[in-house]
């Protein structure tokens, strides 16, 4: 039985120039947990992953990560973002030492384990390259790496394959299960793919908007790696996309919303 990491409790938000943005959030991630968060855009996904992340402050509820609330950004919970946000001038090697700048390890150390981590995402021959001389892939590998370093408690993933084509989107989302499995990580996604959804987590939120609340949570009990063209796998994406009642439409949906 996997414990508990995360706690959301009556989590609320408002901005100061809006409405409230999400209310009444209870959550709980557990540790090596694959949770994804959709919902249409606006419902407040994002804000959710800012919270978690300790880069917003809550409103309303109680929420800690490994039983510590959080206040403010730290090691706990580290950000991967759509854009790679690496540093041009660095290299592959230089940029995932960059998130241990302020750990109190020896610069052979660092380089130890962000070596380690280059070799976990499998660019232990791209150490010595620049991110212009990497595919937009293998700069998301970097980031994860990166990531990974830190060792932080929790991923937090914003859209983090939207940039990228199908083709590599397919390839980074076996990466990534991998990667997890083997570093034990555990990760809250963000995305508008069901697809993505479907085939990564272990549990799937749907958020509603006007305030963003949970609507539903479902757990995918299927193994992984995932078939996609499996009927269990046809099943959840059909349960997640008419949860958005979208319907009227005689169109094919693309399952993306
Ligand atoms: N810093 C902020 N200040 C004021 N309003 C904000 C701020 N951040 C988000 N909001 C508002 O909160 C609401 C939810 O935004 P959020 O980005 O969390 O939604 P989302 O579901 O992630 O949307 P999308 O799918 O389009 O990225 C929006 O109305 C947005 O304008």
């Amino acid at each position: 039985m996997l414990s508990t990491l995360v706690e959301l409790d009556q989590v609320g938000k408002s901005f100061a120039s809006t409405e409230k943005v999400l209310e009444g959030i209870n959550l709980n991630i557990k540790h090596r947990e694959f949770v994804s968060i959709l919902g249409e855009s606006g419902c407040g996904k994002s804000t959710l992953l800012n919270l978690i992340g300790g880069f917003e402050t809550l409103s309303e509820g109680d929420l800690s990560i490994a039983g510590k609330p959080v206040r403010k950004p730290g090691r706990q919970a580290i950000m991967l973002f759509q854009h790679y946000n690496l540093l041009p001038w660095r290299t592959v090697q230089k940029n995932v030492e960059l998130g241990l700048e302020n750990e109190d390890i020896t610069a052979a150390e660092k380089h130890e384990r962000a070596s380690g981590y280059i070799q976990l995402v499998g660019l232990e021959k791209n150490a010595d390259h620049f991110p212009s001389q990497l595919s937009g892939g293998m700069q998301q590998r970097v980031a994860i790496a990166r990531a990974l370093a830190i060792e932080p408690e929790i991923i937090l993933m914003d859209e983090p394959f939207a940039a990228l084509d199908t083709f590599n989107r397919y390839y980074l989302q076996d990466e990534l299960l991998r990667i997890q499995r083997k570093a034990e990580s555990t990760i809250v996604l963000v995305t508008h793919d069901i697809d993505e959804a479907v085939y990564l987590s272990d549990r799937v939120i749907i958020l509603e908007p006007n305030p963003g609340r949970i609507k539903r949570s479902l757990k995918i009990q299927l193994p992984k790696p995932r078939d996609r063209s499996h009927d269990d796998f046809q099943y959840f994406r059909k349960t997640i996309f008419d949860s958005f009642q979208f319907g009227g439409t005689e169109n094919e949906p693309d399952y993306h919303i």
